[in-house]
């Protein structure tokens, strides 16, 4: 058989055959799309509709990254420098079509292209689903982390799942929550490459054996089952960069190691069904913003994205190297929350059992490698998994971990004798009826750094919730204040804004180097600005005035001050207060005299999140806010006074509508219990002012603009431990006893369905989270917006100073922090 050409001599034919790179002007763009209309959509290119120019267009696009991405995937790999592995159980990306067109800037091409077609961008936009593999604040700031490390051309890689059920969406039925299972993988995904030649076998069960080679014992394990793990690539593009990274989601799918035994006994049916149960573990988001305590499935689909995204790290380091005292040089692995801390775990079985490093070798490199990020305020939050299920599922990972422990707490007891109450505070392993590991302290004990994801979560980490752990090992502890992209949440979302603010600063360049926004500053007072930013922004509040409209037929009028919160339905997001002051307010205007009512401000209250399945309390509130909007929306007294409308199935597209048309944002987390907070970044970048408390990010927020442009209230951290030891004699204000009265007695209907979540916050061991404590002050800062609202002049001014004093809030400053005080990975662009 003819020797094949070399790989050089291929390349040489294979360049003089191609015609250089692909082109972007739009009539290359124009044959493109109609070339994937013709043979990637298959349907006639003289009669094709909006979702299948959608699919072209995506086809056409995608194609770019290809060649971007395998550009940079080759450059980096010649480079071979240190990367940075993002492991994250959760991705929040949302929709990739108009952020990809927009970071290889070529949307002045595509909207030619279009127009000439017949079509516009915007209407192809709306055809995509919402890629939502992710909860809420933790899963959508991975996404805009992995838009900045792209940007920003670091070498870095993000692991994680390719659930084929996203975040349930969200269906109101006559005012009650009901999920709906999100199949978003129905149409077929242009954004993701399936990767066939890339799997990894993953196991569980089984048991550990002891093996003798070259006279030393070594444990293997003997794997009950066998799972395969597919990987599904998808392209990140970085803006005005040729870098695009790689965001890699695994899919399992049944093993080719058949079990011969199974498929003999003649069941072959169900023989093939036991195969395919394989693919549950991958299929479905657990759809909790809180934990999991012992769901065999969640433990599963935390190894399987570890061992698969390992397996591939470990090859990816051999292919260049052998040594792997060499691998935290090259490797530095980023823990999102404890969901993929069995990754220490699993490092120090390859490097013991499978590489037959000793243990102290492999235990100083995986110090080296693990950094480790919490989200969490609460000691109650923190993951823990049953000593039981991780034995039968993992039974030489709980070995390895009990081994850890052990050398952990002896060395514990030579720092701090027989102090037992504080080896039992620290231990990987809890005691008890139920034996759990803690997997925060897992991953405290074996990463480099530690940190949480704002000042001020910093400091409770160090005092509260991990104080042992930092008086042992003050050097670990860091913050990094979390971001979101300018990208996306400006550019994207709010073209309008982008181009003014391009405008008055001269230059785009703020889009890539952010602190640029700070030169809005010294416009904020100028009356032309001022007259174009409101302008902008009535624009984007009849864009959302008329999807209020759509989705709820509530007419409301843009002249009202768009009163905005929208996250995931929490006890200690405090929605409860939100409705509670809306209430108020109605009362008050209905008992006003006709006269006064000129005086007041209109108001359209927007509440949006979903709730947890499980979670009853937050599932009564979104009940509640539809019992209230019904009897204010339709009061006649009231008209344009005052509207209150909930947002359904509230998600990344969603907020990229909302964030640029809202007015007002409001972040009032009872103080201490939010670790960041990122929502109310998106609505700064858009000049939308924030009333909040001071707590998590805001804290920063407040010190970057200034207390007097944002509207702050509510009890500080610091008082709230005593304010909740003295909540008995804690003397309740009357209209807060008033407007709970009314909900409970059933003045919207309801009042029984209501009893327990007005339990939880009157009476003896109720408002845990400070509602009433903090009923008053929040009514005087909602007066306060009031006051300002009517000065247009004064809001306007505000409204340029937020997003002039936004660019802080980026993750570019986040993942340039990270990049440099904790992976110690530099820039690698690509030419
Ligand atoms: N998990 N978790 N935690 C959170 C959010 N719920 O996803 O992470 C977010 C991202 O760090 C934080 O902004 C937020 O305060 C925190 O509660």
């Amino acid at each position: 058989r003819r020797a094949p050409p070399s790989q050089a001599r291929r390349a040489e034919v294979v360049f003089k055959l191609m015609d250089g790179y692909l082109k972007n002007d739009s009539v290359s763009l124009q044959k493109a799309i109609l070339d994937h209309v013709e043979f990637t959509v298959a349907r006639s290119r003289f009669s094709f509709d909006d979702f299948e120019a959608y699919q072209a267009l995506s086809h056409s696009v995608r194609d770019r990254l290809i060649e971007r991405w395998h550009d940079t995937h080759q450059y980096v790999k010649r480079k071979d420098p240190k990367r940075v592995y993002f492991l994250s159980l959760e991705f929040l990306m949302g929709r990739s079509l108009s952020n990809s067109i927009i970071n290889l800037g070529i949307k002045d091409q595509c909207v030619e292209a279009l127009s000439q077609l017949g079509f516009e961008l915007e209407v192809l936009a709306e055809q995509e689903g919402d890629a939502a593999l992710g909860n809420g604040g933790l899963a959508r700031l991975s996404a805009c982390i992995m838009d900045s490390l792209a940007t920003l051309d670091f070498p870095a890689w993000g692991y994680g799942l390719r659930y084929q059920y996203g975040l349930f969406r969200q269906v109101i039925l006559d005012g009650f929550q009901h999920e709906q299972p999100d199949y978003w993988l129905n149409f077929g995904n242009p954004w993701e490459i399936e990767r066939v030649h890339i799997s990894y076998p993953v196991k569980f069960y089984g048991t550990v054996e002891e093996e003798i080679v070259d006279g030393k014992k070594f444990k293997i394990w003997v794997p009950g089952e066998t799972v395969e793990a597919v990987a599904y690539d998808n392209p990140i593009p970085g803006y005005g960069t040729r870098n695009t990274i790689n965001l890699r989601l695994w899919a399992a799918k049944p093993s080719d190691q058949y079990d011969m035994e199974s498929f003999n006994t003649g069941d072959y049916i169900n023989a093939v069904i036991n195969r395919q149960k394989a693919e549950t573990i991958s299929s479905v988001l657990y759809p909790d913003d809180r934990s999991y305590q012992g769901k065999e499935l969640r433990l599963k689909q935390q190894y399987f994205f570890v061992s698969a995204s390992l397996q591939d790290i470990v090859r990816r380091f051999k292919d260049l190297h052998t040594n792997f005292q060499e691998f935290p040089d090259k490797v530095a692995l980023q823990l999102n929350d404890t969901h993929p801390s069995l990754m220490i775990a699993e490092l120090m079985r390859v490097l013991v059992d499978e590489e037959h490093l000793d243990w102290n070798e492999a235990w100083g490199i995986v110090g080296k490698a693990f950094s480790f990020t919490t989200h969490i305020v609460v000691l109650e939050g923190l993951e823990k998994i049953p000593v039981d299920l991780l034995g039968s599922l993992l039974p030489r990972h709980l070995q390895i971990i009990y081994d850890i422990n052990f050398l952990f707490v002896e060395d514990l007891k030579k720092r701090f004798g027989s102090d037992y109450d504080r080896l039992s505070r620290m231990s990987i392993v809890e005691e008890g009826p139920v034996k759990n590991v803690r997997m925060a302290n897992l991953s405290i004990v074996s990463s480099h750094t530690v940190n949480g994801v704002s000042q001020v979560h910093s400091q409770i980490l160090k005092t509260k919730v991990f104080k042992d752990f930092y008086e042992l090992w003050p050097e670990k502890f860091q913050h990094k204040t979390n971001g979101v992209t300018q990208r996306r949440w400006i550019v994207g979302s709010n073209p309008g804004l982008c181009g003014l603010i391009t405008k008055w600063l001269g230059t785009e360049a703020w889009i890539r180097n952010v602190d640029l926004l700070l030169g809005l500053r010294q416009h904020a007072a100028n009356p032309e600005l001022q007259e174009e930013w409101r302008m902008i922004r009535r624009v984007n509040k009849k864009r959302l005035a008329d999807y209020i409209e759509a989705m709820s037929g509530v007419k409301v009028c843009i002249d009202a001050m768009f009163d905005v919160q929208v996250k995931r339905i929490h006890e200690y997001k405090r929605q409860l207060l939100n409705v509670l002051s809306i209430i108020h307010r109605y009362d008050c205007i209905k008992n006003m005299k006709k006269g006064d009512r000129r005086k007041v401000v209109s108001r359209v209250c927007l509440i949006g999140g979903k709730a947890a399945p499980g979670y009853e309390i937050a599932k009564k509130i979104i009940k509640l806010v539809h019992v209230v909007a019904e009897k204010i929306n339709n009061d006649p007294d009231i008209g344009d006074l005052l509207k209150l409308v909930f947002i359904p199935d509230y998600n990344v597209s969603v907020a990229e509508l909302v964030v640029p048309g809202s007015d007002l944002s409001q972040h009032i987390s009872t103080a201490g219990h939010e670790a960041s907070g990122t929502s109310s970044m998106k609505f700064l970048m858009n000049g939308c002012l924030l009333l909040a408390t001071a707590d998590g990010s805001t804290l920063e927020i407040i010190e970057e603009i200034g207390e007097d442009n944002l509207f702050v209230f509510g009890a500080k951290l610091h008082e709230v431990p005593s304010l909740r030891d003295k909540a008995r004699d804690f003397e309740v204000p009357r209209q807060f006893a008033r407007v709970v009265r009314m909900v409970r007695e059933g003045y919207f209907g309801f009042g029984d369905y209501f009893e327990s979540l007005c339990d939880s916050i009157e009476g003896n061991g109720g408002d845990f989270y400070l509602l009433g404590n903090d009923f008053m002050s929040y009514l005087e800062a909602q007066a306060a917006a009031d006051k300002t609202f009517v000065d247009q002049e004064r809001w306007t001014q505000m409204s340029i100073l937020s997003a002039a004093g936004s660019g802080r809030f980026s993750t570019d400053r986040t993942v340039g922090e990270y990049a440099e005080k904790t992976w110690g990975i530099t820039p690698c662009k690509c030419p």
